[in-house]
């Protein structure tokens, strides 16, 4: 099989459904909902989750069984009902009709399948297996999150002000010089501290004083 594709969506304002009500639905309805798609979800029955975020309107609710109309101006799809033949058949609909689906049981059926995800703010780190092994996927992502501390959003957050305001100076920085200054134990350990100011000039510093060289 060819490689999987890696990509980020933008799914503001998209909309997306999700079939089935069950505790697979609940979880990927949770993380379209955060990503500030429009959901709506299709199944005869609902778990507690999906209840409470129907009654929060975070999710518009459809109680019957799923019909192909219901892929009309739809953008993604994630087939999630305990049917396997159902979640197929949808799966085969969306391809038909050039929308993006999630089979959450064939991922040879699916166009995308969904990682373990650590998030630190704006830092995003994906964790899949290619489909070999979701229970890899989170083990591995729990692992992570111990390595990763909160600082890393702060790391993020203090490097994309810096190269802003470089950009913003016409200071130009070659690649290499990025990568000898971006000393990632030592910003972080800073960060930690919550010496962000001391953080920063260390960083623009080494940037400067090497800007165009090695
Ligand atoms: C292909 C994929 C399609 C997709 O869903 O996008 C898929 C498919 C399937 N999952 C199954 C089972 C489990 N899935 C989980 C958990 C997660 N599954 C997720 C993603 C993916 N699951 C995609 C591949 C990602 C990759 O490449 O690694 C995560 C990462 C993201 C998320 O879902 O949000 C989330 C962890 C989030 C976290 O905590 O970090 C657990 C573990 C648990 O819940 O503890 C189990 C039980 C243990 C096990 O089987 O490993 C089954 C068998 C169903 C059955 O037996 O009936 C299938 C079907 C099949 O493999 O054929
Ligand atoms: N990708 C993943 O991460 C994982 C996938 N799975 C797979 O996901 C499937 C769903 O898991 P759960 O949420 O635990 O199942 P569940 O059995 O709790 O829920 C299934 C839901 O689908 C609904 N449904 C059934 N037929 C329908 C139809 N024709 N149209 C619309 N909705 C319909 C039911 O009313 C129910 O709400 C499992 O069968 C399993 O194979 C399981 C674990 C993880």
């Amino acid at each position: 099989m060819a490689e999987l594709y890696p990509a980020l969506l933008n799914l503001k304002n998209k909309l997306c459904l999700v079939v089935g009500g069950g505790p697979v639905a609940a979880r990927k309805a949770a993380s379209l909902v955060a990503a500030g798609a429009r959901v709506s979800l299709v199944s005869p029955a609902l778990c507690a989750v999906l209840a409470e975020s129907v009654s929060k309107n975070e999710v518009l609710h459809t109680a019957r069984k799923f019909e192909e109309s219901d892929l009309t101006g739809v953008f993604l799809v994630v087939a999630a009902t305990d049917h396997p033949e159902v979640n197929r058949m949808i799966g085969e609909a969306a391809e038909a009709n050039g929308i993006l689906a999630n089979v959450v049981d064939a991922p040879e059926a699916s166009s995308f399948i969904v990682p373990s995800v650590i998030r630190r703010g704006k830092l995003l780190i994906a964790i899949a297996t290619s489909a070999q092994s979701p229970a890899l996927s989170r083990r591995l992502r729990l692992h992570l999150e111990n390595e990763i501390g909160e600082e890393y959003g702060e790391l993020v957050k203090l490097v994309g002000e810096v190269r802003a305001e470089l950009k913003d100076a016409g200071t130009k920085v070659s690649e290499q010089t990025w990568q000898n200054a971006l000393d990632l134990d030592e910003l972080v350990d800073l960060l930690k501290d919550r010496r962000r100011d001391e953080a920063k000039s260390v960083l623009i510093q080494r940037l400067i004083s090497n800007a165009g060289g090695a």
